[in-house]
């Protein structure tokens, strides 16, 4: 008995269905590429029947899968609420461990659009690890095969792979595991020695870089530590809300696909908002009067949300600039004063990508000109 499903090749559909579609010469076909997961797929218990059809599935789909593509991506609940999948490697570096602390084994894939990728540009920076990992950048274009690379998309300040030239940042994963069957996200914190995938969660790999390489950088970089002992409790209750509120709450805002879920979403995001400029009332960081990671995970949703979050996520109850003094301030602060935060920052990268990468919320895929600055200068009120 045949059975209709939506493809976003989760867990559940692997490995047939990720090898057919991947591989198969009829999906190479039909849509011209190494890989295709835009299709309708059929499934029926059997292994044999399940590849063909999925390959003349293929084949016979819509050309234009872009749409379908965003909207498998950004997956929703049955309450229009968006959840967003968790990371698949979650190895750590360390010495006697199977990733050992190293100069320049490690490398690290980004995009200066995402969030979760710019906290681990920030941090790398911050510990002075430019040298012992380097870094490539994904044109900001996240399409139907996710995110490209330079070589089939030069967009300005895009890299090409220096690795294995590939197309696209999927084919590291296809390569480290030719089943992966997650979703192909960066970060990625990639090994050149066993070719796999050391860790791809932004929050675990900030921790990595905060300590692993303290042998091999200088004194002062080594000292610093954005993730001190006797603040760890104070920073974990702060990330506890600041996460699903703020960082992932824009998101959920942003994808909500019934008007219950954004406004559930939305109010919460403004009610931490509220929380965390009190918190900063008088203050130049979140926890203590030092940096830490709370200051670093929070920042990359703030310097997004006046460009971005406000027009594109419908988080528009208030600006930034213009509603929350304290936060504002300590946001430019980071800008301009220290340049792991500028450095990491690239406007243009930011907003093509969401508003280029999300058809079902922006068919038209237009970039808004303003806000103009889309950050203000230090001395401006
Ligand atoms: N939990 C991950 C989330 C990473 C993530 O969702 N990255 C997004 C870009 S902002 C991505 O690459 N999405 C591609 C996709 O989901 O297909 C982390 O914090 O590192």
């Amino acid at each position: 008995m045949l059975k209709p499903w939506h493809i976003s090749l989760s867990r559940s559909l692997r490995p047939w269905a990720s090898c057919t579609i991947a591989r198969g010469p009829f999906a190479h076909k039909a849509f011209g590429t190494k890989s295709s997961l835009q299709c309708t797929v059929i499934t029926s218990s059997s292994f044999k029947s399940a590849r063909n059809t999925v390959s003349l599935r293929a084949m016979t789909t819509t050309r234009d899968t872009t749409l379908q593509s965003d909207i498998a991506k950004m997956k929703t609940e049955p309450d229009g609420s968006f959840k967003r999948a968790p990371s698949s490697y979650r190895n750590t570096i360390q010495k006697g461990g199977q990733f050992e602390p190293e100069s320049d084994r490690y490398h690290l894939y980004v995009s200066y659009a995402c969030p979760w990728a710019t906290r681990t540009l920030i941090v790398r920076k911050l510990k002075g690890l430019e040298d012992i990992i380097p870094t490539t950048v994904v044109s900001p274009h996240m399409g139907t095969h996710g995110w490209p690379f330079a070589s089939v998309d030069k967009f300005p300040g895009a890299d090409v792979d220096p690795l294995y030239n590939s197309d696209h940042v999927r084919d590291l994963y296809l390569k480290a595991d030719p089943d992966y069957g997650g979703r192909f996200t960066v970060p990625v914190l990639w090994d050149k020695k066993t070719h796999k995938i050391v860790n791809n969660e932004s929050s675990e790999i900030i921790r990595i870089f905060n300590t692993a390489f303290n042998d091999l950088i200088p004194a002062d970089k080594a000292g610093l530590d954005i993730y001190p002992a006797n603040l760890r409790n104070e920073i974990d209750e702060l990330n506890e809300w600041i996460y699903p509120d703020i960082n992932n709450g824009v998101y959920r805002s942003g994808f909500a696909t019934t008007q219950e879920a954004y406004q559930k979403a939305v109010l919460e995001v403004f009610a931490a908002l509220d929380k965390v400029e009190k918190i900063l009332t008088g203050k130049d960081y979140l926890v203590a009067e030092r940096l830490t990671e709370a200051d670093v995970r929070l920042w990359v949703t703030i310097i997004r949300f006046d460009p971005v979050y406000v027009g594109h996520f419908k988080c528009n109850i208030r600006t930034i600039r213009d509603g929350y003094p304290a936060i504002h301030s300590w946001l430019r602060k980071l800008y301009w004063n220290n340049d792991a935060f500028k450095s990491s920052t690239d406007f243009n990268h930011i907003k093509t990508h969401y508003y280029w990468s999300h058809p079902s919320i922006n068919p038209t895929r237009i970039v808004p000109v303003g806000p103009i600055p889309n950050i203000k200068p230090l001395d401006s009120v």
